[in-house]
C-alpha cells in the first residue's frame, strides 16, 4: 500500500482523538488538571485592575483604598501561587499516567499491524518514528492545552480591561493576530521538515549504535573503522541540523516581524492615552495590562507552537497509525482451516518490496503438498526469505494468489493464520526472558505448559544447553540483566529453534536458515530427526518449508525447490534433480566435493 493510499488524517481529528485517549487514561485527573490550570491563569490578569485601583487611591490620598488594594494584591498573588502549585501537581500525575497509557497504546497499535510495511516504506517509517518518539510527550500536551485555554481566557480578560480605558485599545488584540498566524505556520512547517529529515536522524542513530554496541564493536576494532563511523554520524546530524537551522532562521525572522508590528502598536497606544488626558490610573492599567498582553501573547504562542508541533501533528499521526491498524484488522474475514488436505499453492505470485521498484519474485507458481517436507535453495538474494515472509503474511503479493487448499490466504486474518504456523528465522530474536519463557513465546498460550516446553527443547536438540545453565529452564537470559546468562550465537539460535518447535500441530512450519549458526553435522542430525517425525505425522497434512544453504540437509526433503533470482528454476526430489543435471546438481556436486576434500 503506497503512502498516498493512506494519507494523514486532519490535525483536528487527531487532536480530538488524543483528547479522548487522555480522558480514557484518567477522567478524574484530567478534570482536576483542567480546572486548576485554567483557574491559575486568571488571578494574574486581574492584578492590573488592582494596581490601577492602588494608583488611584495613592493619588487621591484614600488611605482605606490603599489598604484594600494592597490586601487584594496579596490575595491575588497567593491564590495564583496556590492554584499554580495544585495545577502543576495534578498535571504531573496525569502526565505520568497518560505517558504509560500512550506508550502501551502505540506499542499495541504497531504490533497489531499484521504486515511489515510500516517498518519498511521510508515515508511510513518516518511517521511511525515520530509517533514513537512523541508517545510520552503526547501525555504532556494536556497541560499545554489547559494552559493555552487559561492563556486565551487571560488574553480576553486583559483586552476587556484595556477596552475600559478606551474601546479602540481592543484593537491591540488585532495587532497580535500576525503573531498567532506565524506561530501556527511555524510549528507545522518545522514538523513537516523534521519528518522529511527522519532518515538523517535514523542514520545518525544507526551509526551511534554501531559505535556503541558490543557486536559491531568487535569488527570495528579489527577494521579500525571507528573514526569512519563517528564521521558518518556527524555528517548525518550535520545534514539534518543544516536544513532544520535554515528553516528555523526563516520562521524566526517572520516571527520577529510580527512581534515588531505588535510592539509598535502598543507603544503608540501608551503615547496616545498619555497625551490625550488619560488619568494616571488609566496609564497604569494600560502599561500593566498592555505589557502583560505581550507576555501573555508570547506564552500563549509558545503553548500554541508546542501544541501545533507535538499534539496536532503527533496526534494526527497517532490517528493515522490507529486507522492503519484497524484497516488491516478489518480486511480479512475467512478463518484458516484446521487441517490441510491438499497443501499450499502459489499461483503466479509476483512481489516487489514497498518503496522499491525491482521485482523480487516474478510470476512464481509452486505447490507445497500437504504432509511434505519441502526445502528451498538458491543463491543469496534469490528471494527465499521473501517467499517465507509472504507465506507468513508479513506482506501480500502484488499479483497472483496464495491458496491454502482452495482458500485464499489473502482472505484470512493475519493473526489467525499465524496461530496456525510456526517458524524459526535466520534473523532470530534474542528474547531476554527466563529460558522457559523465551522458548514458550513460540506458543504463548502454552508457555506455562512444562511438557510443551520440554518437548520443544528435545526437538531443537537443546537439552545440553539447558543442562549447562545453572538454573536450567529458569535461568534468566541476556547480559542486560545483572544475573542474566549470556549465550553464544549458536545457543541463541537453538533457543529460537526450540521456540519455533513449540506448536505441536502447525499447518506450516517455516524454517528459514534456522540453524545457520550451528555446525553442518548438528544441522543435519536435527533435520533428519525432524523429517522423520514429520513423515510420521504426514496424515495431519502439515507442510514444512526449510530454507538452507547446506545440501547435506536439503537432500532429505521430499521436494526441493531451486529459486534463481525472481523465478523457480527447478523442482523435484534430490534424486530427480541430480538426474536432471541442472543447477541443483551442479551446486550439490560443488559442496559434496568441498566436503570430501576437507575430510
Ligand atoms: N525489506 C526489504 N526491502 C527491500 N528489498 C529487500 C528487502 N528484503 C530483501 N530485499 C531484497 O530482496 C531480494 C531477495 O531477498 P531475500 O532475503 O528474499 O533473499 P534470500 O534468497 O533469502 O537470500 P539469503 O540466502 O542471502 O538469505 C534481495 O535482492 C534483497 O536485496
Amino acid at each position: 500500500m503506497p503512502a498516498e493510499d493512506h494519507p494523514l488524517p486532519s490535525s483536528w481529528r487527531g487532536m480530538v482523538r488524543t483528547l479522548r485517549l487522555g480522558w480514557t487514561a484518567s477522567p478524574r485527573l484530567i478534570a482536576v488538571a483542567f480546572a486548576t490550570t485554567v483557574g491559575a491563569a486568571l488571578p494574574d490578569a486581574l492584578i492590573a485592575v488592582v494596581l490601577a485601583l492602588l494608583a488611584d487611591a495613592v493619588l487621591s490620598g484614600n488611605q482605606a483604598g490603599v489598604v484594600t488594594a494592597a490586601i487584594l494584591l496579596g490575595a491575588l498573588a497567593v491564590t495564583s501561587w496556590l492554584l499554580r502549585l495544585l495545577s502543576e501537581r495534578a498535571n504531573r500525575r496525569f502526565a505520568d499516567r497518560a505517558a504509560v497509557f500512550m506508550e502501551a497504546h502505540v506499542v499495541q497499535l504497531q504490533s497489531g499491524i499484521p504486515s511489515l510495511e510500516h517498518h519498511e516504506r521510508p515515508s511510513y517509517v518516518n511517521r511511525v518514528q515520530l509517533v514513537r518518539d512523541h508517545a510520552d510527550t503526547l501525555s504532556e500536551v494536556y497541560q499545554y492545552l489547559f494552559q493555552a485555554v487559561g492563556a486565551v481566557l487571560r488574553l480576553i480578560l486583559t483586552i476587556s480591561l484595556l477596552m475600559t480605558v478606551h474601546p479602540l485599545l481592543g484593537l491591540l488584540g488585532l495587532f497580535a493576530v500576525p503573531i498567532a498566524l506565524v506561530s501556527h505556520w511555524r510549528g507545522g512547517a518545522e514538523h513537516t521538515l523534521e519528518e522529511r529529515l527522519g532518515h538523517h536522524a535514523r542514520l545518525a542513530r544507526h551509526f551511534f549504535l554501531l559505535g556503541t554496541d558490543a557486536s559491531p564493536g568487535r569488527e570495528l576494532r579489527v577494521a579500525r573503522g571507528r573514526d569512519r563511523v563517528r564521521q558518518g554520524r556527524q555528517q548525518a546530524w550535520a545534514a539534518r541540523h543544516r536544513a532544520m537551522s535554515r528553516a528555523r532562521w526563516t520562521t524566526t525572522a517572520w516571527q520577529s516581524i510580527a512581534l515588531a508590528v505588535f510592539s509598535s502598536a502598543f507603544v503608540g497606544s501608551v503615547a496616545a492615552v498619555a497625551l490625550n488626558g488619560g488619568s494616571a490610573a488609566q496609564v497604569v492599567l494600560l502599561l500593566t495590562a498592555g505589557s502583560r498582553l505581550a507576555q501573555y501573547l508570547s506564552e500563549t504562542l509558545g503553548q500554541v507552537h508546542f501544541l501545533r508541533t507535538i499534539w496536532l501533528e503527533g496526534g494526527c499521526r497517532l490517528l493515522w497509525l490507529e486507522e492503519l491498524s484497524s484497516m488491516a484488522a478489518k480486511q480479512s474475514p475467512a478463518p484458516p482451516p484446521e487441517e490441510m488436505r491438499s497443501g499450499i499453492t502459489l499461483d503466479r505470485v509476483s512481489f516487489t518490496y514497498p518503496g522499491t521498484d525491482r521485482k523480487v519474485l516474478d510470476d512464481v507458481t509452486l505447490r507445497l503438498p500437504a504432509g511434505a517436507v519441502v526445502a528451498m535453495v538458491g543463491e543469496n538474494g534469490a528471494g527465499k526469505s521473501t517467499l517465507v515472509k509472504l507465506l507468513a503474511k508479513m506482506y501480500e503479493p502484488d499479483t497472483g494468489r496464495i491458496l491454502v487448499d482452495d482458500a485464499a490466504l489473502a482472505d484470512m486474518p493475519a493473526d489467525a493464520w499465524r496461530e496456525r504456523l510456526s517458524g524459526a528465522f535466520q534473523d532470530f530474536a534474542r528474547f531476554e526472558y527466563p529460558l522457559r519463557l523465551s522458548i514458550g513465546l513460540g506458543d504463548l498460550a502454552r508457555a506455562e505448559d512444562a511438557g510443551a516446553v520440554e518437548r520443544a527443547v528435545e526437538r531443537a536438540d537443546a537439552r545440553a544447553l539447558v543442562d549447562r545453565l545453572d538454573q536450567g529452564l529458569d535461568t534468566q537470559l541476556g547480559n542486560t540483566w545483572a544475573e542474566g546468562a549470556e549465550l553464544s550465537e549458536g545457543q541463541w539460535q537453538k533457543v529460537a529453534l526450540a521456540r519455533g518447535y513449540m506448536r505441536d500441530q502447525p499447518l506450516i512450519l517455516l524454517l528459514d536458515e534456522p540453524a545457520s549458526a550451528l555446525d553442518a553435522e548438528t544441522e543435519h542430525l536435527l533435520f533428519e530427526q525432524y523429517a522423520e517425525r514429520s513423515r510420521a505425522l504426514r496424515n495431519r497434512g502439515r507442510v514444512t518449508l526449510l530454507v538452507s544453504h547446506r545440501f547435506s540437509t536439503v537432500r532429505m526433503a521430499d521436494l526441493i525447490i531451486v529459486l534463481d533470482g525472481t523465478r523457480v528454476r527447478e523442482q523435484g526430489s534430490h534424486e530427480e534433480l541430480l538426474a536432471l543435471g541442472g543447477r541443483y546438481a551442479e551446486l550439490y556436486e560443488i559442496q559434496a566435493r568441498a566436503y570430501r576434500t576437507v575430510r
